[in-house]
């Protein structure tokens, strides 16, 4: 609370920005695009290609499945052993590469050491680039050539903010992170709707006063409650990437989550956040991939 003698600096409660009631909206338009396609003969499917046993890959891999039947995807998994090669991988994606009732390929990462990410990646037919992981599509986001596929998570937040009626356009957002799959893409994506982005990582000075200073923090870091509740900016918009499991089995998010709320205008909570978007931002991705191939 802002004051407690009074009510001159009361903060009313942030929206909670429903990533479950958002995705659930997505998915129904996805099922609707589906059903179109089906009506011309294009049956949409999803392979998705997980290696070894991570268990946070397990239970995505899972969800996926199940947001597929949802929506009338249909889903295909290979499950390969952590010793497979580099060269069985690449042979595996070769052959989904050439097969026509496959629309989109997801490689779950993080892949084991042995294996080249990149080179993996890289194989991934750009027209059936389910993440949007391919230089090719990479590429496209980064000198504004519109459409899909974009990466899943950044693309997830784009809709949560417009569902939330948060226009970036001429507002300091940071973005807390600058990996391949969510920071650097999700930069990328503020930029192209006119935010003044900053990008802030592991090298940065005084993350605290550069978060004091925007009105947009997206932190996608992997540090459980990194960023400190009063460290936000009041009425800033506080979307939280991170998915962290304490040791007593709990998700938690990078952002301190009850005292960010004090502060923020609008926040996504963890779980039921940016996770769930995530997820249908891949249905989107696949059932757009498909209608590509229409003549
Ligand atoms: N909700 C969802 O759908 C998804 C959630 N996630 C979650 O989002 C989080 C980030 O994922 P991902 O991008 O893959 O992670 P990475 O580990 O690839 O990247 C983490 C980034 O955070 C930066 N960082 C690390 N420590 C600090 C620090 N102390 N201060 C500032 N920056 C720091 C790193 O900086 P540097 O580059 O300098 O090392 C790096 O750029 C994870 O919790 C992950 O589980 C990921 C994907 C989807
Ligand atoms: N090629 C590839 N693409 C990815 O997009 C990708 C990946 N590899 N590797 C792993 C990360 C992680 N990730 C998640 C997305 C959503 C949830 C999700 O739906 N989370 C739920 C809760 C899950 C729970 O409760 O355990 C939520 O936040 O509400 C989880 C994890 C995608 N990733
Ligand atoms: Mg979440």
């Amino acid at each position: 609370m802002g004051d407690t003698c009074g009510m001159l600096f009361y903060t009313p409660p942030p929206m909670i920005i429903d990533g479950k009631q958002i995705a659930a909206k997505v998915k129904a338009e996805v099922a609707e695009g589906v059903k179109a396609l089906k009506a011309k003969g294009v049956h949409t499917g999803l392979t998705v290609v997980r290696v070894g046993e991570d268990p946070a890959s397990a239970i995505y891999v899972r969800g996926k499945r199940k947001d597929c039947e949802e929506v009338g995807i249909h889903s295909d998994e290979h499950h390969l052993p952590a010793t497979v090669t580099q060269a069985e991988l690449l042979a595996l994606i070769a052959k989904l590469n050439a097969d026509p009732k496959v629309h989109g390929i997801l490689v779950q990462l993080p892949l084991p050491k042995h294996v080249d990410e990149r080179a993996i990646l890289d194989a991934i037919s750009p027209a059936k680039d389910a993440d949007g992981f391919h230089p090719f599509n990479v590429g496209a986001l980064s000198i504004g050539i519109p459409g899909v596929p974009r990466p899943c998570t950044p693309a997830g937040v784009m809709r949560m903010l417009e569902e939330a009626k948060v226009d970036p356009k001429g507002k300091r957002a940071i973005v807390i992170g600058r990996s391949n799959i969510v920071g650097k893409p999700m930069a990328a994506m503020l930029l192209e709707k006119h935010a003044t982005v900053t990008i802030a990582h592991s090298r940065t000075q005084d993350l605290a006063g550069e978060v004091a200073r925007a009105d947009i923090v997206v932190a996608a870091i992997g540090k459980a409650e990194l960023v400190k509740g009063d460290w936000i900016r009041e009425g800033a918009v506080v979307i939280d990437v991170g998915m962290n499991r304490l040791a007593d089995g709990k998700l938690v998010g990078d952002v301190e989550y009850a005292a960010a709320a004090r502060r923020a205008s609008a926040i996504t909570p963890v779980p039921g956040g940016v996770g769930p978007m995530t997820r249908a931002m891949l249905l989107v991705n696949t059932v757009e991939l498909a209608r590509r191939t229409l003549p």
